[in-house]
């Protein structure tokens, strides 16, 4: 009788991926790598000229990937030098400093320079972007809270993390999940799986929040024109009610916008007859 042969341990083939970073100059893009790969912290500030590059092999859910990542210099003056790599990127770490506004605005800019060098065929949607909300360290200094950034991130589907390069907190767990999501892309043909993609809440949610976050007053958050009627107001109050209630929507920030809706509501119908 012939003997079963051994059965050989199936080897599943390394991955080698391309990851890149993106952001303004200074807001930590250089050392949120070095935290991971090398385990330091640099404090003192050594501008990226154009871009670093960099190798490093790394064991996630028992796959072994090669990562080849491109660190872009955030400085405008290196714009010729890093419009070169966007293309064959199946990653990018986006970090803006929580102290620095100007940071987190320049996001869009950020995703509209890389759309516009991948050019009409090039695309956005199968990419794994996490945006890293930088510097939490600094706490007294900070200008973006986590429910903005939070929901600047999920309303586009990109995984969002508080990181400090300083102490190192989040690093790990932004880069783990950050792989793990590029392995399931690769996975998946080069596409984004479809339970990757739901974020859980609307875009006329995500849109009113932020509207309620930069309104100028109670008006303004209602979206009534000063002196409207109490008809007026409690119309827009109960759309906006019903739209962020706690009970049906999950956004970032939807509580606080809730209350804000509550609260604006309250001061108007005291001033109108
Ligand atoms: N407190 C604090 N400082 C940080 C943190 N991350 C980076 N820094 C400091 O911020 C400065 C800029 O960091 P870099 O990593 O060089 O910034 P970058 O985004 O790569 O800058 P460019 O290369 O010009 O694009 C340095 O002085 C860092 O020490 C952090 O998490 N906390």
């Amino acid at each position: 009788m012939e003997a079963n042969p051994p059965k050989r341990k199936e080897t599943r083939k390394s991955l080698r991926i391309k990851v890149i970073s993106m952001g303004n100059a200074e807001v930590g893009k250089s050392c949120i790598i070095k935290r991971y790969c090398e385990k330091r912290f640099v404090p003192k500030y050594l501008a990226t000229i154009g871009i670093d590059y960099g190798v490093t092999k790394v064991q996630i859910r028992d796959r072994e990937i090669k990562v080849n990542i491109f660190d872009m210099a955030g400085h405008p003056f290196f714009y010729e030098v890093r419009n070169e790599f966007y293309k064959d990127t199946q990653g990018v770490i986006l970090v803006y400093d929580v102290g620095q506004k100007e940071s987190f605005d320049a996001l869009d800019a950020w995703l509209a320079e890389m759309k516009q060098e991948l050019g009409p065929h090039g695309n956005m949607e199968n990419i794994v972007f996490v945006v890293c909300a930088n510097k939490i360290d600094c706490t007294k200094h900070r200008s973006v809270d986590e429910s903005e950034g939070r929901l600047w991130a999920e309303s586009r589907g990109f995984l969002y993390f508080e990181t400090s390069a300083q102490t190192g907190e989040g690093i790990n767990e932004m880069f783990q999940t950050f792989y793990s999501a590029i392995i399931d892309l690769c996975d998946n043909g080069g596409k984004r799986p479809p339970s990757s993609v739901g974020v859980g809440f609307t875009k006329e949610q995500a849109d009113a929040i932020r509207r309620i976050r930069n309104s100028k007053d109670s008006w303004d958050m209602l979206g009534v024109k000063p002196g409207a009627t109490r008809d007026e107001v409690n119309k827009a109050y109960r759309k906006l009610a019903v739209l962020l209630h706690p009970d049906k929507c999950v956004a970032p920030g939807s509580e606080d916008a809730f209350k804000a809706v509550v609260n604006a509501r309250t001061t108007l119908l005291k001033n109108i007859k």
